[in-house]
């Protein structure tokens, strides 16, 4: 008999407990799943005290562990932030079920008519930083789309993400659904995401976000379908043919607005016909804003007082207030620099050439390619689903920004009234 780790002994028995929530959450309406939506939102509100209070044991031990100011940040749950997770949970609640939508029902000349259902995948693993207001945004959706969901967030966060899961819990059980249909592990041995990794059969997908660590280790071992939802090298292009107020702008907002997001803006390229006007005006916005440039020796031109950017930077996200800067020669040469340094997940180009932004559009190959917009746009809340999940750098099953309907798959539905084949 095949031996088992007392840890992949513990990620077996969730995993089977959360394959038999699955088949009662596909079977569960729209009422249920939303009372429990509801509910959850309720929970976290009235115990926002004791939730913070495990927030506090993690925030302490992180300190103490010399965690940089971003990722203090993103581990804390302040009471208004507390006050949006419960929001969130509502918003999903109002959103349309895709479970059970029926599309495409045509008749064939047989006389059946073949369509296409709607259906939760069934059971998801989930492995994410430590931001632990993901645990209710990805539980929410996880169960507004039925799947069974195990979710296992930063160690950092883990006394947060078991007060929350708590209260996750209990309202699924006022709303008589299977509390099994969310959990969380319960241990911060990376051994468990080995384990869960290697689930096949129990578990369906594994969605992954986070950086280049666990994209190794995935790549390496897992068995079970992946979803990545990996890091962003994001580019910003500003095209010989870009208006100078919409670059800068645009620019600043992709870099600035949020520092430490896979979104976030982390390498600018300019094209050489207008580096000497734009370059100037851009670097001035973005270091009155604090960011430090790294650029290549056309930039240093123009721009002496800057630190050269190694090959390595052109790699780096650097999720902090650094970008890479380099000059180009023709749009072509942008679109080869992000096929060879970018990581598939956001581009923009500023131009006002309808030719330009049509080829970029075509031929960048990454998750989102805008035309005149901030690279921060790449969110699920902001592309109309309501919510997200994270965004996909993978191409298979779904690409970009995750909502409901990138939770759920199709399958084929034949409707017959004792119709035989010829
Ligand atoms: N595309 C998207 O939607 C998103 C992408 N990201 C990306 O995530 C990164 C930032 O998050 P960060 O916290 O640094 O991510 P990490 O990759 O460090 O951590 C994310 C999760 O993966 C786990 N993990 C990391 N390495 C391993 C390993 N070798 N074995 C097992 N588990 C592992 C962590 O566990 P542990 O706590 O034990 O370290 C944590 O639960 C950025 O690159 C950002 O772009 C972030 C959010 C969304
Ligand atoms: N879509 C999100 C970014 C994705 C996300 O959640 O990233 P992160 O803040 O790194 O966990 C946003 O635009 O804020």
């Amino acid at each position: 008999m095949e031996k088992h780790t007392p840890v992949e002994t513990q990620v077996r028995g969730l995993a089977e407990r959360a394959r038999a929530a699955a088949r009662v959450l596909q079977q569960a309406d729209t009422r249920a799943k939303n009372e429990a939506l509801l509910g959850m939102a309720e929970f976290i509100v009235r115990d926002s005290e004791e939730i913070q209070k495990a927030n506090r044991k993690d925030l302490r031990n992180a300190e103490a562990a010399g965690l940089d100011a971003a990722s203090l940040d993103r581990l804390t749950l302040s009471e208004p932030r507390l006050q949006a997770m419960a929001e969130g949970l509502r918003e999903i609640a109002a959103l349309p079920d895709p479970v059970g939508e029926i599309a495409d029902l045509k008749f064939r000349p047989s006389g059946i008519q073949v369509g296409k259902m709607r259906m939760p995948i069934g059971v998801i693993g989930m492995i994410y930083e430590s931001r632990p207001n993901v645990t209710a945004d990805a539980a929410g959706l996880c169960l507004k789309s039925g799947n069974a969901v195990i979710l296992r967030g930063g160690s950092e966060a883990f006394h947060s993400n078991q007060a929350i899961a708590e209260r996750l819990r209990a309202a699924l059980g006022r709303a008589r659904l299977p509390l099994d249909a969310i959990q969380v592990l319960d241990t911060p041995d990376r051994a468990a995401v080995g384990a869960m990794i290697r689930m096949r059969g129990l578990i369906d997908i594994i969605i992954p976000r986070g950086g280049k660590s666990l994209i190794e280790r995935i790549s390496a071992e897992a068995t079970v379908p992946v979803i990545k939802h990996l890091h962003g090298n994001c580019h910003v292009y500003v095209d010989e043919f870009a208006n100078l107020d919409k670059a800068v702008r645009i620019v600043v907002n992709a870099k600035v607005q949020r520092l430490g997001t896979c979104n976030t803006a982390e390498s600018l390229l300019v094209h050489q016909a207008v580096a000497g006007d734009m370059l100037p005006p851009i670097a001035a916005a973005l270091r009155e804003k604090g960011i430090e440039l790294r650029g290549c020796p056309e930039t240093l031109k123009l721009l002496p007082d800057l630190a050269v950017a190694t090959e390595e930077d052109y790699y780096t996200e650097y999720l902090g207030p650094i970008i890479s800067v380099k000059v180009v020669d023709s749009l072509d040469a942008a679109m080869d620099h992000i096929a060879q340094y970018g990581s598939g997940h956001s581009e923009a180009i500023v131009t006002e050439d309808y030719s330009h932004a049509r080829r970029f559009l075509r031929e960048v190959d990454s998750s989102s390619v805008m035309v005149n917009a901030s690279t921060r746009f790449a969110d699920g809340f902001e592309y109309g689903l309501g919510a997200e999940i994270g965004i996909s750098t993978d191409k298979l099953h779904v690409r970009g920004p995750v909502g409901l309907e990138g939770l759920t798959t199709q399958k084929w539905i034949v409707l017959g009234d004792g119709h035989v084949r010829q």
